[in-house]
């Protein structure tokens, strides 16, 4: 694929940048790439692995000139480092995010962006539990959705935005960014939060241990393990952002769990089976619309040095 950005800069190398950049390193979508870390210790490791073509040591000197800034630091980051970079985006450029929660971004990030520069908000829908700028690998997008919220940015930006995620191998689509919010609150926040609980109620129960619990973890749980082991910054930040919409989708299901506590206790196995068939049916629609792509080659990365 042709080059489609001459330069362009991310700001906060963890796993969504360091990913984003072995990807379009892989496309070959654009000229340069820069990058910003707050943290010297971030920049080191970043310029040791060759993750960006140069490293700033700030977030303004990184977006200079550049034609796609991409803002991929925690959502509670968001209005200081939009203010950060504010005064030298470059007339013309593009920026965007890919913070797991869209509303809360839209509202720090967009008093910072200036006439004349585009701001076309973004979210991934992939990651894993690792973070930081080792953990980064190039397929990370390969088959997933990216969901833009462009509100009335320029069809033509939006449109190069999209070919952009989709030569990173993501599928694209646009959504209003208070959908997205509730959609991501059933399908992502809530359920981090279930694991988070699951986990934290096994560390709690004294009468199992917790050498018990990592010998005899079923599947399931093993998958909560992995889930509960994200970074506690990010999924603090997109809690405390997304309230409204995760504590709607909270309060409906424990509306439901005490419900099937009740089956439970009452042996209602009727309303079991029923519960587990409706279920299930969702499961396997997943799987025939080609959605359970278990993330590919994990740490794996050919254009790593
Ligand atoms: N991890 C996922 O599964 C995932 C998926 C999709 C989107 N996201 C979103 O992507 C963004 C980045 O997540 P990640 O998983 O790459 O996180 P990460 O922890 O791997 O990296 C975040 C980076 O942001 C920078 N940073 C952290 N705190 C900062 C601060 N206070 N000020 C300035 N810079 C700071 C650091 O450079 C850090 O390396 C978040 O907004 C998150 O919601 C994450
Ligand atoms: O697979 C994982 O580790 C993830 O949780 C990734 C996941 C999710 O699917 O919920 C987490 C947060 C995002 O904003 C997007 C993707």
């Amino acid at each position: 694929m042709s080059v489609m950005y001459n330069r362009v800069a991310l700001i906060g190398l963890g796993l969504i940048a360091s990913s984003m950049f072995w990807a379009i390193k892989r496309a070959g979508v654009a000229g340069e790439v820069t990058g910003y870390a707050r943290s010297s210790g971030t920049r080191d490791v970043a310029r040791e692995i060759g993750l960006c073509d140069r490293v700033f040591d700030t977030a303004a000197d990184a977006v200079e000139g550049a034609d796609l800034i991409v803002l991929c630091v925690p959502i509670g980051a968001m209005d200081a480092t939009a203010a950060e970079i504010s005064g030298t985006l470059k007339p013309g450029a593009v920026v965007t995010d890919v913070g797991s929660v869209k509303r809360a971004v839209i509202t720090a990030v967009g008093p910072h962006v200036p006439d004349g520069v585009h701001f076309i908000p973004g979210h991934p829908l992939a990651g894993t539990e690792q973070s930081g700028p080792r953990s980064g690998f190039a397929e990370l997008f390969d088959n997933r959705w990216c969901l833009l919220t462009p509100d009335g940015a320029e069809a033509n930006e939006v449109k190069k935005l999209r070919t952009f995620w989709e030569a990173l191998g993501s599928n694209v689509d646009e959504m209003d960014a208070d959908h997205h919010d509730l959609v991501l609150a059933v399908t992502s926040h809530t359920p981090h939060l279930i694991a988070y609980t699951m986990v934290g109620v096994a560390d709690d129960l004294s009468r199992v241990t917790d050498t018990e619990v990592v010998n005899f973890s079923a599947a399931g749980f093993r998958d909560f393990t992995r889930i509960a082991a994200s970074d506690p910054t990010m999924w603090r930040d997109v809690f405390l952002n997304n309230k409204d919409a995760t504590l709607e989708i909270l309060g409906r299901f424990t509306e439901e769990l005490f419900v099937l506590q009740r089956a439970i206790r009452e042996g209602d196995g009727d309303h079991l089976h029923d519960y587990f068939t409706r279920t299930r049916a969702i499961r396997r629609g997943i799987i025939e619309a080609g959605q359970d792509t278990d993330v590919p080659n994990f740490g794996r990365n050919p254009v790593r040095k």
